[in-house]
């Protein structure tokens, strides 16, 4: 199959379903193996293997459509990028656009990512975490839903570097208070903007599509920027 074909397939197939099986993924070209990482069981990514250069890590969970993902990686070639989501028609969109440029900082998980990071993420290897517009989960009963939590940020401690940064961006105010609060009660956070200030949004991180329908909503949108100390 030439590869525009093979960009088209993909694409009529997110166009028409949304959803992709990994099967599908891998019976039509090379992008998923140019791109895609597969997860087996518990055993942990070689990072070494998997990316050509050997330069520091950022992980983004929930990168939905992929476009701004793609644009800090093409934007850093000195660093790593590893996305994870679980949306199979943006799956299908970052490896297509991504397959259009020449990009070999960047790699794709299609899975659960509270799994995947605890299970094949190994420890002390992420310079910097990120998660934009998260699922706010708005009603309150819902709460307990929201990926950021204590036993979330034991996780993320333990795959950060020592002083690897995490920066979360939401438009929901009372998320960007829940987050605040959850980061400055753990003991290894440190707010790198001091305590319970909200960051100046990074000039390199791009808009993204939540973002900007949240824009158009009239919403504001919070940064938060922490340092994983470990407690020293
Ligand atoms: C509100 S969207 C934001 C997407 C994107 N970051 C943006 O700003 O446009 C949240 C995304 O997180 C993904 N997501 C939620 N929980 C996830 C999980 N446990 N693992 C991987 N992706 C997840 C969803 O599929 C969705 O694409």
């Amino acid at each position: 199959m030439s590869e525009v074909k093979g960009h088209r397939k993909i694409q009529s197939f997110v166009k028409r379903s949304g959803r992709l099986s990994k099967a599908q993924f891998l019976g039509l070209n090379n992008l998923w193996s140019d791109f895609g990482v597969e997860i087996n069981d518990k055993e942990l990514i070689n990072f070494d293997r998997i990316f050509v250069k050997q330069n520091d890590i950022t992980l983004e969970v929930g990168f939905g459509n992929g476009d701004s993902l793609l644009e800090m990686a093409i934007k850093q070639p000195f660093q790593n990028f590893i996305g994870i989501e679980v949306y199979e028609a943006g799956v299908g969109r970052i490896i297509n656009e991504a397959s259009k440029q020449n990009v070999s900082n960047l790699k794709i998980i299609k899975d659960d990512a509270v799994e995947v990071i605890a299970n094949n993420i190994p420890d002390e290897s992420i310079s910097h975490f990120q998660l934009f517009f998260p699922d706010p989960w708005h009603k309150k009963k819902h709460h307990k839903r929201r990926i950021v939590q204590t036993s979330f940020l034991d996780l993320l401690s333990r795959k950060l570097k020592t002083n690897g940064t995490v920066h979360i961006a939401t438009d929901w105010e009372n998320y960007a208070e829940h987050i605040m609060e959850t980061l400055e009660a753990h003991p290894h956070f440190k707010n790198i903007a001091g305590g319970h200030i909200y960051s100046e949004r990074p000039k390199n991180r791009p808009l993204t599509k939540f973002e900007n329908r949240g824009h158009k909503l009239g919403h504001g949108v919070w940064d938060l920027l922490f340092k994983n100390t470990k407690g020293g």
